[in-house]
């Protein structure tokens, strides 16, 4: 069973994702993280992520293999970072093959970005689309990287999510949306293990 889960920053699906995989024994990619990775090395070689063909040749070259540990993936300015090589179709092409491939010797896999249900996995048996409302997001994610021992401060990374959410929804290639087969979940006035039953509730009653 394939589940695809999309929806904007900082609106539980990671979180959700990586919960629906343990209870089903599924594996999981969060697939941000690629896009993550291949910003993160062209900031380390001092690359403008301007540079297309630079992106294009990194994100060809990745080494997928120890993304879920890299702390230094998750904090902000990569999540920006990310948003802006995530916007070159050629990027994209070039991550495609192993997201579409991940998980094809376990049980089932969970998936989660912005294009799964339209792009990655339109086959995919269930899709879900989280949201929630832009300033809870913001506060989980204040409080997320306040945890991580990051300097954050809230109307900033409330301006980070908007921007984000804009540049992803506009782009031409995979923007973010719902797939039209996908039930939404508005995440805003539920905690994770609210969520995690609503969201239980919707993979049973689409589970082949
Ligand atoms: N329903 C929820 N209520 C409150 N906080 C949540 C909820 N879901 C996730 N979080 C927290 O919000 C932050 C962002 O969640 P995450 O799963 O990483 O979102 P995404 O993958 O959509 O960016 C994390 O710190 C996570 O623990
Ligand atoms: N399937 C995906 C996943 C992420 N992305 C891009 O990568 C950026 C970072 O994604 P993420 O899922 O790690 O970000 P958060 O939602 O965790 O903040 C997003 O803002 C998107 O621009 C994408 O284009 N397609």
């Amino acid at each position: 069973m394939i589940i695809a889960i999309d929806g904007p920053a900082a609106s539980g699906k990671g979180t959700l994702g990586k919960r629906l995989a343990e209870h089903y024994g599924f594996a999981h990619l969060d697939t941000g993280l690629l896009y993550r990775a291949v910003a993160r090395v062209l900031m380390d070689r001092n690359i403008p992520l301007a540079d297309r063909e630079a992106a294009t040749e990194v994100a060809l070259n990745l080494d997928v293999s120890h993304l879920e540990d890299d702390s230094r993936l998750r904090g902000a300015a990569m999540g920006e970072a990310a948003s802006v090589v995530s916007a070159y179709q050629p990027v994209r092409n070039a991550l495609l093959a192993f997201q579409r491939g991940f998980g094809a010797q376990a049980s089932g896999a969970v998936l989660d970005g912005r294009d799964i249900g339209t792009v990655v996995r339109p086959d995919a048996d269930v899709k879900l689309f989280i949201t929630a409302a832009p300033e809870e997001r913001a506060r989980r994610r204040h409080r997320e990287l306040l945890g991580r021992g990051e300097q954050a401060e809230y109307e900033r990374i409330l301006e980070d999510i908007r921007r984000r959410d804009e540049r992803d929804m506009n782009r031409s290639t995979a923007p973010l949306k719902a797939a039209a087969d996908a039930v939404t979940l508005d995440t805003t006035h539920l905690d994770p293990d609210a969520a995690f039953q609503e969201a239980l509730k919707i993979v049973e009653a689409k589970r082949p």
